[in-house]
């Protein structure tokens, strides 16, 4: 790598700040006073300073990095991508921040340094473990990539049980074939043209193995080809006498009540025996409840020493999935049972460290099927393979993509939805394609240029929506409001009525139809400035009785898992007036405000929980792109700050593109901003590929 660097920086003297120790714990003070480090990741590197004294200075600056990494989504510190390019490997400077007239930049301190020379440095201290040798050092150094211990273990123990699972070669159904045929009687064809069936592949695939991962874009039918699959699995146990105990889950409370409907919907109409149907679960659970969170604790109480009783899990939505809670699931899942693992690639990963699914996918698109892997799926399926885009794969090498299936085709947005045909330009990061799309501006795109901060139109979009299009209409937050005052029960409606309960559900339902999404927290177009902005513009026009506090119709977001409400990190909720049985028979009745949440757990319910009660909730007019993953509206609008910035990246856009159903809005504060964006790709730093298959990492994204 070192010969990636110019000759001139590789002789140039080092900073100041890595003279020595002290110089460097002063720039860390210096990066954490001005938000750029946690204090966490200081006092890592000054404790490890007084673990080892000579602890050489890139080593301790290495330390705080791979601890700051962790807090930005990577597992590792990944030295050479680091001095590829310093500030955009780190995120530094954070958003919000001018890089241009920032000073002590990470590329200044690490000018001159080379991959090697930073190696030797952390070799050097008694507290790294290179390769993993040294049991008790805190930090661990595999190839360029140097892990915080704890998170080389979960990696390593990852890696170990899905590669013991690859291994495995399940029983199958003699008429396997004939089972599949039942289960997938049509072929696809699109426009005209029949394709190959990849919802029945997975099947196959999935049912041949005891680790298998199903990819698709919106809409690309996982959640149909999930439920035959269990179909299918389920059949010959049930004919045996042994039905398999299958569980479903989901990250987040919201995507498990999404899919504890859809699946609900696709059992209903599945075309099998009575039997069979009623064997097949339709209730998706959250992960912690699978696992059994204990409070204050990130222990769980399924591990390896009580086991999850089950015999299949699905895992839906896995791109959500980071490194921890992976290692946690795989340890408490029984060797014989299956996993599932279903999800779009494409999308952001889970927010906090690694990617499991972007990088276990890393071959989806091109297939790379083994002859043997191949002439398989040619014979259960019933047809050859010919689809152009696959590629030639040696099984050996990559036994995860013989386990693999990326399901091509969206039925929700076809060739002729605006939304998909974006969201698919922006996957290939082809910004010119997007941009003459959103200029076509069809039937559900929608493109609105801001001059300014002032400008009203911004307002005019969050509140009113678009004008209508055929028989519906994209709406905005007023939509909700006006259903809130128009539909509310009379005054004297007893407080125990029914017509309660319809009315707080018919309000969740409604603001379900909008939603704004940001790029970042801070500054104007971040939540932190439009939530106030878009509370104070409802207030002006009386939609809102308030906009500071609490006041009836604020919607809130849980930004933490409360176990005693029993309401989950990213469950949603709005605050409703609402009639209490007098004190005394005869007395006026009072009303009082308390927050309403769907109970998210498939049965329709609602929880009431008075605001004081939440102690993590923040208002969500606007939320962040990362905080909506698992969650769809019918009218999506994302606003796009007016610089650039870490977290602008394809991946990020093409996440909010995906989170409308039916329309998208796409808000400029800046022009070109977009189009830079959908140019830069985020690629998380981690070993798991390699752990699992012996391949190295792709080399360091660049910005
Ligand atoms: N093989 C099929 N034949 C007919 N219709 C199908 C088939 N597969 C999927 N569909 C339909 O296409 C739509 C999308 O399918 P599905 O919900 O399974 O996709 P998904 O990838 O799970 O979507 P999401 O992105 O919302 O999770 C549904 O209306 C479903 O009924």
């Amino acid at each position: 790598m070192s010969e990636q660097l110019p000759l001139e920086l590789e002789s140039a003297a080092p900073s100041a700040a890595l003279r020595d120790a002290e110089s460097l714990l002063a720039l860390l003070d210096a990066w954490v006073e001005r938000g750029w480090l946690r204090a966490l990741d200081r006092a890592l590197a000054g404790f490890f300073r007084e673990l080892d004294e000579s602890c050489p200075p890139l080593a301790l600056l290495a330390c705080a990095l791979a601890s700051h990494q962790l807090g930005h989504g990577h597992v590792c510190l990944d030295l050479a991508a680091t001095l590829v390019s310093p500030d955009f490997a780190l995120s530094l400077p954070p958003e919000g921040e001018d890089a241009a007239r920032a000073s002590l930049l990470p590329s200044e301190i690490l000018a001159g340094v080379v991959p090697s020379q930073w190696r030797t440095a952390l070799a050097a201290s008694r507290l790294v473990a290179v390769d993993g040798l040294g049991e008790a050092a805190p930090l661990v150094l595999a190839g360029e990539r140097l892990y915080l211990r704890r998170y080389w273990s979960h990696e390593r123990a990852v890696a170990a049980a899905i590669g013991a699972r690859l291994r495995d070669a399940p029983a199958l159904p003699a008429d396997l074939a004939v089972r599949l045929a039942r289960l997938f009687p049509e072929p696809p064809v699109v426009d005209g043209e029949r394709r190959t069936d990849w919802q029945k592949l997975a099947c196959a695939l999935a049912a041949r193995g005891s680790f298998s991962l199903i990819t698709g874009g919106p809409g690309t039918g996982k959640t149909t080809t999930v439920v035959r699959l269990l179909a299918l699995l389920q059949g010959p146990a049930l004919e045996a006498g042994q039905a398999l105990r299958i569980r479903l889950a989901a990250p987040t409370g919201k995507a498990a009540a999404r899919l504890t409907e859809s699946i609900g919907a696709q059992v209903a109409s599945l075309a099998v025996d009575d039997a069979l149907r009623k064997a097949i679960p339709s209730e998706v659970t959250t992960l912690h409840r699978l696992l059994g969170s204990l409070p204050d604790s990130r222990h769980f109480r399924h591990h390896a020493g009580n086991l999850l009783p089950l015999d299949v899990l699905v895992i839906d939505e896995a791109s959500m999935i980071d490194l921890e809670m992976m290692a946690c699931l795989l340890d408490a899942l029984p060797r014989h049972a299956r996993l599932i693992l279903l999800g779009d690639k494409d999308q952001l990963a889970s927010v906090e460290a690694g990617a499991l699914l972007g990088d276990l996918c890393r071959d989806a698109e091109g297939g790379f099927y083994g002859a043997e892997t191949r002439a398989w799926l040619e014979a259960v399926g019933g047809e050859p393979l010919a689809d152009p885009a696959l590629r030639e794969g040696d099984g050996e090498r990559r036994p995860l993509a013989q386990r693999t299936v990326m399901l091509r085709h969206s039925r929700r947005f076809g060739g002729g939805s605006g939304i998909g045909r974006l969201a698919r330009a922006v996957n290939c990061r082809d910004a010119a394609q997007a941009r003459s799309i959103l200029a076509e501006s069809g039937r559900d795109l929608h493109v609105l240029r801001l001059r300014g901060e002032a400008d009203r139109a911004f307002e005019r979009l969050a509140l009113d929506g678009l004008p209508a299009r055929g028989e519906s209409r994209p709406q905005g937050y007023a939509h909700y409001l006006k259903l809130l005052r128009e539909s509310r029960p009379a005054a004297d409606c007893p407080p125990d009525h029914e017509d309660w309960k319809n009315w707080a559900a018919a309000v969740l339902e409604a603001f379900d139809e909008f939603q704004l999404l940001c790029a970042v927290r801070k500054g104007p177009w971040g939540v932190e400035g439009l939530n106030p902005r878009i509370a104070a513009a409802l207030h002006r026009r009386s939609l809102l009785d308030g906009d500071q506090g609490w006041y009836e119709g604020r919607p809130v977001l849980m930004t933490r898992n409360d176990y005693s409400l029993g309401l989950m990190n990213g469950d949603i909720g709005i605050a409703l007036r609402l009639p209490e049985p007098p004190e005394q028979p005869g007395a006026k009745p009072q009303t009082v405000l308390r927050v309403v949440f769907p109970r998210n757990d498939g049965s329709g319910g609602l929880r009431w929980v008075l605001p004081s009660r939440l102690s993590a909730v923040e208002t969500v007019f606007a939320m962040t792109v990362h905080k909506s993953q698992g969650s769809e509206f019918a009218h999506t609008a994302l606003i796009l700050p007016d610089t650039l910035n870490p977290v602008l990246t394809k991946e990020l856009i093409y996440t909010g593109i995906t989170r409308a159903r039916h329309w998208f809005s796409l808000v400029e504060s800046r022009p070109g901003v977009f189009d830079e964006a959908v140019r830069r790709q985020v690629e998380r730093r981690s070993g798991l590929v390699e752990a699992l298959e012996g391949r190295p990492s792709p080399p360091a994204p660049l910005p």
